[in-house]
């Protein structure tokens, strides 16, 4: 089994717009990669490579700054959005079984004005890199759950009336900046990984890779290496959307082992998770009562307090 690669060309950031029998065609695609597999490669969707290295290389001079020089970012330091900020090694465990990540984070949660951002020399142009790269997914996740909502027979406007407010603090989608530093395996705890299984929580993710090491979890059970392709975007179903298909489409766990014994590289990667507004009530799609109802804030909130142990 490998992940699925569609040429998305047709709805690409630079079309305007596709044709029905188009877009008919790629939904189908889509539809078969997140049924069987969760997860699809993206090809030509407008993102480019440019665009990703940029984000990637000044996120990387915020990683490399000294500890006192981030901490002033930390996620949990601004009230009007909790999600924002900084992350320190080893502070989640997205497999609550195991020891912490071995990564660092930056979150992109907020563009509210009274949020402080990295200025220094070093990280010049952080804030507009992040927010202005945010936007561009933003506009790319829309179009894939247009396209989905197509795929599953619904309205296509199914999803994104429930993902209005993208980019607002109604709304939880966060740009994640992850940098895996290198691992010295002799003071690696017992069963750390730089990233644990895990599903995402929300809607859908768009994923970025610097290098390789992720790593997905069949139908079957068993994990399989992703290969990097440079300038695609893999896009996964992530918890809540496999929740409002009535397990249709499907959300599968994933990590990021250490790296082999001897290999000091560090990894980078930037993830996007897209989730529904705060006040959308997300109810089961085909009309089932597979799951009760749940707004996207009250799911969100059960899980984060899940993988920062009650934070
Ligand atoms: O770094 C990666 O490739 C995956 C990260 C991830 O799955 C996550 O942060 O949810
Ligand atoms: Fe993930």
């Amino acid at each position: 089994m490998s992940i699925p690669v569609v040429d998305f060309s047709v709805y690409s950031l630079n079309k305007e717009d596709a044709t029905d029998e188009q877009l008919r065609t790629l939904s189908e695609e889509l539809k078969k990669a997140f049924s069987q597999v969760g997860f699809v490669f993206l090809e030509n969707s407008g993102i480019t490579q440019e665009e990703v290295e940029r984000v990637m290389d000044i996120s990387k001079k915020f990683f490399l700054q000294p500890e006192e020089e981030k901490k002033p970012f930390s996620r949990k330091s601004f009230p009007n959005n909790p999600n924002h900020g900084w992350v320190s090694m080893e502070t989640e465990r997205l497999n609550p079984s195991r020891p912490g990540d071995l990564k660092e984070a930056f979150n992109t949660a907020s563009f509210h004005p009274d949020i402080k951002w990295p200025s220094s020399d070093a990280v010049r142009g952080f804030q507009e890199i992040q927010v202005s790269f945010f936007q561009r997914c933003k506009e790319l996740s829309l179009r894939v759950l247009r396209v989905m909502a197509q795929s599953l027979g619904l309205d296509p406007d199914v999803f994104l009336r429930a993902h209005r407010f993208i980019g607002t603090d109604e709304n939880g989608t966060t740009l994640r900046s992850l940098y895996y530093p290198p691992v010295r395996r002799e003071s690696a705890k017992e069963g750390q990984l730089r990233c644990g299984e895990h599903s995402d929580y929300g809607s859908i993710t768009l994923l970025f890779q610097g290098s390789d090491g992720l790593q997905v979890c069949t139908l079957t059970g068993e994990f399989i290496s992703v290969p990097t392709i440079p300038g695609a975007v893999l896009v996964n179903i992530a918890d809540l959307m496999q929740r409002w298909t009535s397990d249709y489409l499907v959300s599968v766990r994933h990590r990021v082992l250490l790296p082999p014994v001897g290999d000091s590289s560090t990894r980078q990667s930037l993830a996007y998770f897209v989730q529904p507004d705060d006040e959308a009530l997300i109810t089961c799609c085909d009309g089932s009562n597979k799951y009760p109802p749940i707004t996207g804030g009250d799911y969100l909130m059960q899980r984060f307090s899940e993988s920062y142990g009650n934070s």
